[in-house]
């Protein structure tokens, strides 16, 4: 299922926040939402996840979700929101027992995600047993359960420190490489932006506009850490935003 937004703008009452945002989002691509703080990123996330109406414009969903889809739209937030009564494997089973999903053929798809997610021997442990990077696997566990269209990542990784995540990204990675999946990414870090995006989608500081659009052709799993190719295409967005960043900051500074 591909994701299109036509011609999107938003105000919240005279306050406007994004203007005239159109943008496809192909089935099996990693898009990136990068721009300066307060430029509308995460309101164009909900706008995408239907939880919230744009003032003008509108959000398609073009084809149908893949097969045994519960939740086409799926969200991962940067503070995980896991049960810390329920372990992890409990954590994964809630999303399924809303669907009525119990049993064995929960049990296979609990399975599966935590496979895929490397933490098959963490299922019975407590959320507060896990490292941070650990609670994120989870959280991504949890969305790979209901098999989503798109996954709505809203900074998933800004709560990590440094290492992990780059760890976090290798995984991102490697489940990306053995089975696609669609996602919006909004992120502040132009480096998760160059090592994870097909697409990477640079906003102007409110009204959040799109500046440029930069496609990422190099595979994902050739994208490593210090690549002198993602360095360039790293400046270049960091040149496309410094100005806007400024701007906004000194907005802030001065409301
Ligand atoms: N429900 C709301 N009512 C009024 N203003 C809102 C509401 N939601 C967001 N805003 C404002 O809209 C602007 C865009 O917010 P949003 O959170 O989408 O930006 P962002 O780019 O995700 O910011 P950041 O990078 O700092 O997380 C901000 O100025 C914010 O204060």
């Amino acid at each position: 299922m591909d994701i299109r937004l036509d011609g999107i703008s938003h105000s919240y009452d005279d306050f406007e926040v994004m203007r005239d945002i159109s943008l496809h989002i192909e089935s099996g691509q990693i898009v990136c939402i990068v721009g300066p703080s307060g430029c509308g990123k995460s309101t164009l996330l909900r706008f995408i996840g239907g939880l919230e109406r744009p003032s003008k414009g509108r959000v398609y969903q073009l084809g149908e979700p893949p097969e045994g889809c519960l939740n086409p739209l799926t969200y991962i937030f940067q503070d995980f929101a896991l049960l810390p009564w329920r372990s992890v494997a409990g954590n994964i089973s809630l999303v399924l027992e809303d669907h009525g999903i119990r049993g064995a053929r929960a049990k296979g798809i609990i399975d599966d995600v935590l496979a895929r997610t490397k933490l098959s021997e963490f299922g019975n442990a407590l959320p507060k047993q896990l490292s941070g990077g650990m609670k994120q696997r989870v959280a991504i566990a949890r969305a790979l359960a209901v098999n989503p269209a798109v996954m709505l990542m809203d900074e998933p990784l800004s709560a990590l420190d440094a290492q992990t995540r780059e760890l976090l990204m290798d995984d991102l990675v490697d489940l990306w490489v053995r089975q696609p999946f669609t996602a919006v990414y909004v992120t502040h870090n132009l480096a998760e932006a160059v090592r994870l995006g097909h697409k990477v989608v640079v906003l102007s500081r409110r009204p959040g506009q799109i500046r440029e659009v930069v496609e990422i052709d190099k595979p994902l799993q050739e994208r490593n850490f210090g690549d002198p190719e993602l360095d360039a295409q790293q400046k270049h967005l960091w040149e496309l935003m410094r100005d806007e960043a400024r701007a906004a900051d000194a907005e802030l500074i001065n409301v």
